[in-house]
């Protein structure tokens, strides 16, 4: 079996993703900032590279915490306007595939995080390698939900086999999490998704269900760090090491 890495391995291959994922970048984009701590590892360096005038970009971001820290970092926000196409989102994932079918929302910034997936013509994932996973839902799957419909949505999850849990804050344990837009956050526990389309087709029809955390269709690769190694998944295709890679945006 392998052994599971340290936090401190973690937190190097979060580090190298987020440096390999530099290379997709180029002056005059206008980029999706992810949130999470791997998108945040990718915001500090990218804002050391424009501080350091390597690169001239805007950007909007997934969550006010990662506006915060792009703040911080010095990259330049934008707000979201009508017609605007991101060139690159960069962010990071709870699980995924080699399909790259996504789980997100852990740090249940999923709502914003659709938003700029699906405004860009590039998403680019960051993960070590315990993010990668033969199949999705080992990871509870989260949900943003409109507060008044609560119940309904408990009700539907549960016919859905998924055992549905409101995730509390973590400041205020007694307190629903609530969600940048104010609403509250349910993670589905199906232990395994074997046909992800078809759960994210039951859950769309769910109403006051606001957004689920499946991106399906929406990630064009993925730099996942294994100990000193970045690879370089693509939907369908075998990995190649980020040295020959050449397909950027
Ligand atoms: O809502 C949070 C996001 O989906 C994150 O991208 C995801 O939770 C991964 O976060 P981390 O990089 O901290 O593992």
């Amino acid at each position: 079996m392998k052994a599971t890495p340290s936090p401190q391995q973690l937190k190097h291959e979060k580090q190298l993703a987020a440096e390999a994922a530099l290379r997709w970048v180029r002056s005059g984009m206008l980029l999706g900032l992810g949130s999470g701590s791997t998108a945040a590892l990718f915001i500090s360096q990218l804002g050391a590279a424009v501080r350091a005038g390597q690169y001239q970009i805007q950007a909007v971001a997934t969550s006010l915490a990662s506006e915060a820290l792009a703040r911080e970092a010095g990259i330049p926000l934008v707000e979201p306007r009508r017609g605007m196409r991101l060139d690159l989102t960069v962010d990071g994932a709870d699980e995924l595939n080699t399909e790259l079918q996504l789980v997100k929302g852990g740090g249940g910034a999923l709502l914003r995080e659709k938003v700029l997936a699906t405004a860009a013509d590039y998403l680019l994932i960051l993960a070590d390698s315990t993010k990668l996973v033969p199949q999705l839902g080992r990871f509870p799957l989260p949900l943003e939900v409109v507060p008044f419909a609560l119940p309904w949505i408990l009700d539907a999850v549960a016919e859905l086999e998924g055992k549905p849990v409101v995730r509390m804050s973590r400041q205020q344990p007694t307190e629903p999490a609530r969600t940048d837009q104010g609403n509250l956050l349910v993670d589905c526990h199906f232990q395994s998704i074997p046909d992800a389309t078809s759960l994210a087709r039951h859950l769309q029809q769910i109403p006051g269900l606001v957004e689920h955390g499946l991106f399906l269709g929406l990630a064009r690769a993925a730099l996942v760090a294994q100990g000193e190694q970045v690879l370089v998944y693509t939907p369908g295709a075998e990995p190649q090491s980020l040295p020959g890679f050449s397909a950027f945006p």
